[in-house]
């Protein structure tokens, strides 16, 4: 059994690699220079040549609130192209199998919560990320329509916000928990008695470890072809994965104030975006199928900012 994990060097598929690893797992990777997953052909030409048995798709042009705002094209354009050349070229190499990452981003801004499964397409998306949001809706149905035509057995997991080893610490560019681990860390070492952070602090959010999504796609990929669809019905190809519980952007600020040792105050910048209010998934069909979250947040904060300290003069400047 050969795996080919694309995105291997970033957060969610460093994490698979280490546990596919730990495994033992035969596993097939290739760096974005060799291969760039936007390019069809090239895309064609490694997967015919490597004919991998299954396909983890963990690539994806990734960043918080203010990255999608401001790179609307990217995040639409190269998300649709890696999906569909990855999806589309594992169905013409014979791939029978293969788990698409998209994001709890993909449901309606004012979908009732926790958001389950078939809220999907129900109402309006969160403009703050649309374009993201309809590049993982399409990756969604690119698995889905494989299925209805071609029998394949293409799975899709919708990961809730995701932190750990690995993200992306840019100031501007990544998710908030990363963003704020640095924010806190620096105000410390500076003697700052203020750290801001951005909008009303009121938003919620749910938090998932990536050693946890890690498990979760594992054991998504390697159920009996039988209980997948017996969870995801005849055409409805995604299932959540998330803690089911959420903190609001003040509280987790204040959570890494004390992981820090931040002893300041803590202000709110109401000119940045709030995003949407809520976004806490239903992840009640995953835990049927008995995978559950492991890592408790302040575990996996201070875990995580551990690994941050030990690492924050090697990290991506993207
Ligand atoms: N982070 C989060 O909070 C969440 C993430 N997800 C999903 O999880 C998946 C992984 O995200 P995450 O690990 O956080 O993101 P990262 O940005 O950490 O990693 C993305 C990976 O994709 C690779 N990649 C991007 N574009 C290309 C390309 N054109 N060709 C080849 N490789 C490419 C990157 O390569 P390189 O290393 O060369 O840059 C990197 O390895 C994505 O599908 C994302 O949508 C879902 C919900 C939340
Ligand atoms: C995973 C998910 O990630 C994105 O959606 P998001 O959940 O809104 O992501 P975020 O982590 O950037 O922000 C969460 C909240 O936190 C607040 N916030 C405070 N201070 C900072 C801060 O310093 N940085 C950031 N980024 N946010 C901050 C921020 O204003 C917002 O209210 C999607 O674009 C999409 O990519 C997606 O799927």
């Amino acid at each position: 059994m050969r795996i080919f994990l694309a995105g291997h060097r970033g957060m969610v598929g460093s994490a698979i690699l280490r546990r596919l690893s730990a495994n033992g797992a035969s596993v097939i990777t290739c760096d974005r220079a060799a291969l760039d997953l936007t390019d069809q052909a090239a895309v064609r030409g490694f997967m015919q040549s490597e004919r991998p048995d299954q396909v983890i798709l963990a690539a994806a042009r990734v960043g918080g609130i203010h990255a999608n705002a401001t790179c609307p094209a990217e995040f639409l354009y190269e998300n649709l192209m890696i999906e569909a050349n990855v999806i589309h070229q594992a169905h013409a190499a014979g791939v029978r199998r293969l788990l698409f990452l998209g994001s709890s981003c993909i449901y309606p801004r004012a979908a009732a919560q926790p958001m389950s499964e078939e809220a999907l397409l129900t109402g309006t998306l969160e403009p703050t990320n649309e374009p993201y949001a309809i590049a993982k809706i399409a990756g969604i149905k690119l698995c889905e329509s494989y299925n209805r035509q071609h029998g394949t057995d293409y799975r899709a997991l919708m990961p809730t916000n995701l932190y750990g080893p690995g993200d992306n610490f840019h100031p501007e560019k990544s998710h908030v928990l990363p963003a704020l681990l640095r924010r806190f860390h620096q105000a410390v070492r500076r003697g700052e008695d203020e750290v801001t952070i951005w909008g009303s602090g009121t938003p919620l959010r749910e938090f998932l470890h990536v050693d946890d999504l890690a498990e979760a796609a594992l054991f998504a990929i390697a159920l009996p072809a039988e209980v997948w669809r017996a969870q995801t019905q005849a055409m409805c190809s995604h299932v959540n994965v998330g803690t089911g519980s959420e903190i609001s952007i003040a509280e987790l600020a204040r959570m890494i104030a004390g992981v820090t040792g931040f002893a300041g105050r803590i202000a709110f910048d109401p000119a940045r975006p709030d995003g949407t209010p809520r976004k806490l998934l239903d992840v009640s069909r995953l835990t049927g199928m008995g995978w559950r979250a492991r890592i408790a947040l302040p575990d996996g904060l201070a875990q995580t900012y551990r690994w941050y300290r030990d690492n924050q003069h090697s990290l991506r400047q993207s």
